[in-house]
């Protein structure tokens, strides 16, 4: 019986009538923010709309919202502990009631609640394949709860699902799996996403290009739809392909020419001491008499390349300044740096975000930009199975610390009130703004020790596409930079002519084109299937076939 209360049992109310309850309980979220019996009620409709992660980030913060009731101390203690009495003026609320409990006392309540939570995180979790947090949750509920049948079915079903994944009898619980995959889409309330392909985007896109790639232009293009598998790729059903945007030259470009310079405050890094700039991430020049370093006014150890890199600041630095924000995911673990700069790239857009009083969608360096997702119809499982999750159509990495806890605490750090600003801070919008940073940021590593310390979204330069024999260059200090190559691959004269597309590179060239494609993979979404590697490619395999039958 339990078994099958950990599936996302189908249900008899239709997507239509889901999404509309979801926009109610957001609404009524809005206008009473502490209310953590609606906070559950939607975790119950994120479950059954077919989205554990959201389900568990409404139960994480209910679960705060328990902790505010049950202690007087806390900040929103008043807040929440009004908002559980008037829900439970009619006794207790429906959300609670397969508890069996009939008391009203709000301490009670709260305590019956926060079991729920615990079940939910732990399910939801599960069902992410966050392994490694559900059975945290697990073992929190069971110290409130000691004996609770659900969560020690759950807690017995993460180890055995370990030992199964681990292949080991004795699972240490730091070694369970906790990287979890999630839906990547645009969801269905998302109002804030552009269509990106409308005549109102390309000028607007056009004309932040004409200030730094004067003679480029955004167009709508046709790419391959790449294909996962090697060896599915050659010889067979041409790929089919999908619409997306590309650069074009506007004009003819001469071999050296300098085509695009842009700065992006939405850069970051994980170095705790380096002395690296706080707006472009450059290595501070020595501080020495006639040192363009300067300093922000009004709080320490923030210190700027220039005059230019403080004022671009103004967009995001006052609603950190002096807030003690500088150790979150910085000198990470090697292992964990990639999540750790993805995770300060979020902060820095709700940086953004709350000192420009926009929503962090509507930002102009995050609303066009690529975010890889797929529709929402192909990422929807009618039915959740516990010993099969995620399914493989989810796409978007997650972790309870890096899209539930994490931002949350970065949040706090700002002031910012978690539970009032659920209209711009709520789970899916830091998913889709993680959407967008992994299908555009670029990483730089440290010279000296190799160590990836640096990330940023470039949103112009990002809407270049790949080709292995590519026509420009790039190089990203401060700024990042775009000039046409002297010689394109096999020593041809380089050169772009107007109409022709700006072709990038998103990894190293001079590599074969077996480590080409494997390096290019993550960031194209497939095995590369542009002219020279499907050329070198077939080559490779007439060289085997020879040898093979010599
Ligand atoms: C950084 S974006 C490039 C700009 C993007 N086309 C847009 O519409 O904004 C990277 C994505 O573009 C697509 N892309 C880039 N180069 C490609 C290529 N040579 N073949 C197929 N898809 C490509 C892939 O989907 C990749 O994930």
């Amino acid at each position: 019986m339990l078994d099958s209360e950990l599936l996302a049992a189908p249900t008899r109310t239709t997507t239509p009538q889901l999404l509309q309850k979801r926009h109610d309980l957001t609404d009524a979220l809005l206008q009473l923010p502490y209310d953590l019996i609606a906070y559950l009620e939607r975790a119950a409709v994120h479950t059954d709309l077919g989205y554990p992660d959201l389900a568990a980030g409404d139960a994480y913060r209910a679960l705060l919202l328990t902790d505010e009731v049950l202690n007087e101390g806390f900040e929103y203690h008043e807040q929440a502990l009004e908002a559980l009495q008037s829900r439970c003026a009619d006794g207790v609320p429906a959300i609670l009631r397969d508890q069996g409990s009939s008391d009203c006392d709000p301490s009670d309540i709260a305590h019956e609640a926060s079991i729920q939570c615990y079940r939910k995180l732990a399910t939801s979790l599960l069902l992410c394949g966050c392994l490694k947090s559900a059975h945290e949750f697990c073992t929190r509920g069971l110290a409130v709860a000691p004996g609770d049948e659900d969560l020690l079915f759950k807690k017995e079903h993460i180890q055995t699902l370990a030992r199964r994944r681990l292949k080991v009898d004795d699972v240490d619980i730091n070694d369970l799996p906790d990287q979890g995959l999630v839906r990547r889409e645009i969801y269905p309330w998302n109002d804030h996403e552009p269509d990106r392909f409308s005549q109102e985007t390309l000028d607007f896109l056009n004309s932040e290009l004409a200030a730094v790639a004067p003679k480029c232009e955004v167009k709508v293009t046709e790419l391959p739809f790449l294909i996962d598998v090697p060896g599915d790729t050659e010889g067979q059903d041409s790929p089919t392909t999908c619409k997306q945007l590309g650069l074009f030259a506007k004009d003819d470009i001469q071999p050296g020419e300098t085509i695009l310079q842009e700065n992006s405050v939405l850069t970051v890094n994980n170095r705790l001491k380096e002395s690296l700039c706080d707006a472009c991430s450059t290595e501070l020049p020595p501080l020495e008499p006639g040192s363009t370093v300067v300093g922000c006014p009004d709080c320490d150890d923030t210190m700027f390349c220039d005059e230019d890199c403080l004022a671009r600041a103004e967009c995001y630095h006052p609603s950190i300044c002096d807030k003690d924000i500088d150790t979150i995911a910085k000198d990470p673990d090697p292992k964990e740096a990639p999540n750790a700069l993805y995770l300060l790239l979020l902060a820095r857009a709700l940086a953004m975000s709350d000192a420009q009083e926009r929503h962090p969608l509507d930002l102009t360096e995050v609303k066009y930009i690529w975010g890889d997702f797929l529709p929402s119809a192909a990422n929807a499982v009618p039915l959740l199975s516990l010993d099969a999750c995620p399914p493989p159509v989810w796409t978007l990495p997650f972790s309870f610390a890096s899209n539930i806890s994490g931002p949350l605490h970065v949040l706090e750090k700002m002031d910012i009130d978690i539970f009032a600003s659920v209209d711009r801070y709520d789970l899916w919008i830091f998913n889709t703004l993680y959407s967008k940073f992994r299908g555009t940021a670029s990483a730089r590593v440290n010279k000296r020790d190799g160590r990836v310390e640096v990330a940023a979204v470039h949103p112009l330069w990002c809407l270049a596409n790949h080709d292995c024999d590519p026509n420009v260059q790039w190089e990203w200090g401060g700024q990042m930079k775009f000039w046409c190559r002297e010689k394109r691959v096999g020593g041809v004269v380089g050169g772009i002519k107007k109409g022709e597309e700006i072709l990038s590179h998103y990894c190293d060239i001079d590599l074969k084109v077996q480590e080409r494609r494997e390096w290019a993979k993550g960031s194209l979404g497939g095995w590369c299937m542009c002219e020279r590697c499907k050329r070198e490619a077939a080559e490779e395999e007439e060289k085997a076939l020879d040898g093979h039958g010599a």
